[in-house]
C-alpha cells in the first residue's frame, strides 16, 4: 500500500473556482478527515479521486489499480431488493448469514426481508454504509455518511465503521469534529 498524493489540484465550474491549488497526502492504512463549509468542494474532490470528474490541473499518484468503495450522500440502494440482497449485489461472496449478522450488528434485524423502499431513512443509511464497508476495496470514501442518524444509532454505527475500517485507507468527509475522533482520523484536511 502506498500513500495517495494530491498535488496542485484545480477545478472550476462555469468560471467559478472550486478547488484552488489543493495539495494533500492520504496516508495508506489510515483515516483522513476532510472538513470544510458547504460548497467548498469536498464532494468535487471525492469525485475527482473516484475518476467521476476531471481536474483542470494537478496530479494524483497512488490510485493506480486501487479498488474503490464509497458511501455517497445519497443512499443509492436498489429499492426492490431487501437489505441482505443490497449487500450481496455488490459483494456476491458475502454469505446470507454474514450479511444478516452485519446488519444485526447495527440494529437492523426485523427489516431484513423488506424491500429497501419500505425502510426508514436511518435504516436505509445503515444499509448504504454497510454495503460500502463490506465490499472488497483498497480505498474508501465516506461523504457525510452518518448524516440523519439519531445520536444513539450513530454511536453504534461509528463504532462498527471504525472496527471495519481498521488498517484501511479512508477519506472521510464530515462537518463534525467529534465524528473524526470517533473514527480515529489521523489528520484533518481543510479546503479554503
Ligand atoms: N457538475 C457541476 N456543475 C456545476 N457546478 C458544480 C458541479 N459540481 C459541483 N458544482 C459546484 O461546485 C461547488 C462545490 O460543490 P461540492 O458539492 O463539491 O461542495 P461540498 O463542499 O461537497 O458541499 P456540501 O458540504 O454542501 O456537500 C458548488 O458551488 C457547486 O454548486
Amino acid at each position: 500500500m502506498q500513500d495517495i498524493v494530491i498535488q496542485g489540484l484545480c477545478k472550476a465550474f462555469d468560471g467559478k473556482q472550486v478547488l484552488r491549488d489543493f495539495s494533500a497526502a492520504l496516508p495508506a492504512g489510515q483515516v483522513t478527515g476532510l472538513m470544510a463549509p458547504s460548497g467548498a468542494g469536498k464532494t468535487t474532490l471525492l469525485r475527482i479521486l473516484m475518476g467521476l470528474e476531471t481536474p483542470d490541473r494537478g496530479t494524483i499518484t497512488g490510485l493506480e489499480g486501487l479498488r474503490l468503495s464509497a458511501v455517497f450522500q445519497e443512499d443509492r440502494l436498489c429499492e426492490n431488493l431487501n437489505p441482505v440482497s443490497n449487500l450481496r449485489l455488490v459483494t456476491p461472496a458475502l454469505s446470507r448469514t454474514a450479511a444478516a449478522e452485519a446488519l444485526a450488528a447495527v440494529g437492523l434485524t426485523d427489516c431484513q426481508r423488506q424491500p429497501a423502499r419500505e425502510l426508514s431513512g436511518g435504516m436505509r443509511r445503515r444499509v448504504a454504509i454497510l454495503r460500502a464497508l463490506l465490499a472488497e476495496y483498497d480505498l474508501l470514501f465516506l461523504d457525510e455518511p452518518f448524516k440523519g442518524l439519531d445520536q444513539e444509532t450513530k454511536e453504534i454505527v461509528m463504532a462498527d465503521t471504525r472496527r471495519r475500517c481498521a488498517g484501511r485507507t479512508v477519506l472521510f468527509v464530515t462537518h463534525d469534529p467529534a465524528e473524526l475522533e470517533a473514527l480515529g482520523a489521523v489528520q484533518r484536511l481543510e479546503l479554503s
